[in-house]
């Protein structure tokens, strides 16, 4: 248990000489290991560069945030402005600086990836998770393989801005390989790959999407093997050690669950339920981004207005009429949609409710204020 506890620390080893410009550069590499990237180091500005300290969030929790950087882990607290917008605020893979000596958060820093999803039951968007670099989709060799399901989440990988690759797992219990990589041939920048995941030489074809600094993060049902497949890349125990109790000097305290690990061979896996409960929010780039091949049909068709139903001159009909469009694909294309312009109404509703709100408060402490300075 304590082996795998201990793996998850990025596997770094500080300079011993105290050289300035070797120790900038071991500060580097500590950075780079947690995915530090010229993409990050470019915003940052001269002040920022003397007076601060960048720092990864590896885990969000009530009140405080797990953070890694040049220093190893440390707890910052969740307060002040940069924690008040919940579409702004840090989230797990963020980058924050910190003030040197303070360590108190001062700004996040623009991200390469953004993860968010519809909060269950509520109107908001809720952010889960950012700076993934890479995402497997993950479906199995049986019922679980649907290409509806694959479309989906291809969508949700293009919204964030990641690179996406299709694992099958359990290639172990199935003669059909070619049917799976035939029904995603045709396919753009989605490829395939085939594995027994509980089998770690099996999985290694995976490595090129977690090498070291890469954020790699999973997507798929229930049951299809995401938790297996990390702990294969991982080598270890991952998400079984969720949530167990260890000793320290301290005394006993709980080892709550990172959703961020570094694991030895390089690379940080990103694993946390809302990942796992990922639906559509506010994806309509990434369905544009899937489905352009029906995008560019429906630019043909004869009316703007298209409803490519019984039109004339429609020619994504025409297309489905010889079998170069699959029907199941402009069906799964239109419910996305549908479920996409409902959402987006939902957020912008609730964006203008909140918008509202924050007026009426201005209002009514502008008022106060005048009347204030009316009595005195
Ligand atoms: N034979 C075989 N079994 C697998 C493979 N991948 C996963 N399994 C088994 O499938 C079951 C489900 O795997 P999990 O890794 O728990 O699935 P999951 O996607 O993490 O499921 P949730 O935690 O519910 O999201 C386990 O019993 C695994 O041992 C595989 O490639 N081959
Ligand atoms: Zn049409």
């Amino acid at each position: 248990m304590s082996k795998s506890l201990i793996s998850r620390r990025p596997v770094i080893r500080r300079g011993a000489s105290s050289g300035g410009q070797e120790k900038a550069a071991g500060a580097q590499s500590l950075l780079r290991v947690l995915g530090w990237k010229p993409f990050f180091q470019q915003q940052l500005s001269l002040d920022e560069l003397t007076d601060c300290e960048p720092v990864r969030v590896m885990a969000v929790h009530r009140g405080q945030l797990e953070v890694s950087g040049e220093r190893g882990d440390e707890v910052v607290l969740v307060h002040g402005p940069l924690f008040d917008d919940a579409e702004e605020k840090p989230t797990v893979g963020d980058w924050l600086l910190l003030e040197r000596d303070s360590r108190k958060p001062l700004r996040r820093l623009e991200r390469s990836s953004l993860f968010r999803r519809m909060a269950p039951g509520a109107k908001q968007v809720q952010l889960i998770a950012a700076n993934i670099d890479n995402v497997l989709i993950v479906t199995s060799c049986n019922h679980d393989f649907n290409l509806s399901r694959i479309e989906r989440y291809q969508a949700l990988v293009k919204e964030a801005g990641c690179r996406a690759c299709v694992v099958v797992t359990k290639a172990d219990q199935s003669d059909a390989h070619e049917q799976y990589r035939e029904a995603l041939k045709s396919y753009r920048d989605l490829p395939l790959v085939l594995v027994n995941a509980l089998d770690s030489a099996s999985v290694e074809v995976l490595r090129e999407y977690c090498r070291s600094g890469e954020t790699l993060s999973l997507l798929g049902s229930s049951g299809v093997g995401k938790s297996t497949l990390l702990n294969s890349l991982a080598g270890s125990e991952l998400a079984a050690t969720a949530g167990i109790r260890e000793d320290d000097s301290k005394g006993r305290h709980t080892t709550r669950h990172r959703a961020l690990y570094a694991i030895p061979e390089g690379g940080l896996l990103l694993d946390s339920p809302g990942m796992r409960e990922l639906g559509l929010a506010d994806v309509s780039e990434g369905l544009t981004a899937v489905f352009s091949d029906i995008s560019e049909l429906a630019a043909k068709c004869r009316f703007a207005d298209c409803a490519h139903e019984t039109e004339p001159g429609c020619a994504v009909r025409a297309a489905m009429d010889s079998n170069e469009l699959d029907e199941r694909r402009v069906r799964n294309w239109r419910k996305l949609e549908r479920e996409v312009k409902r959402n987006s109404r939902t957020l912008a509703e609730t964006r203008a409710e909140e918008r509202a709100f924050s007026q009426l408060v201005r209002t009514v402490g502008g008022h106060a204020r005048s009347r204030k300075s009316g009595e005195n």
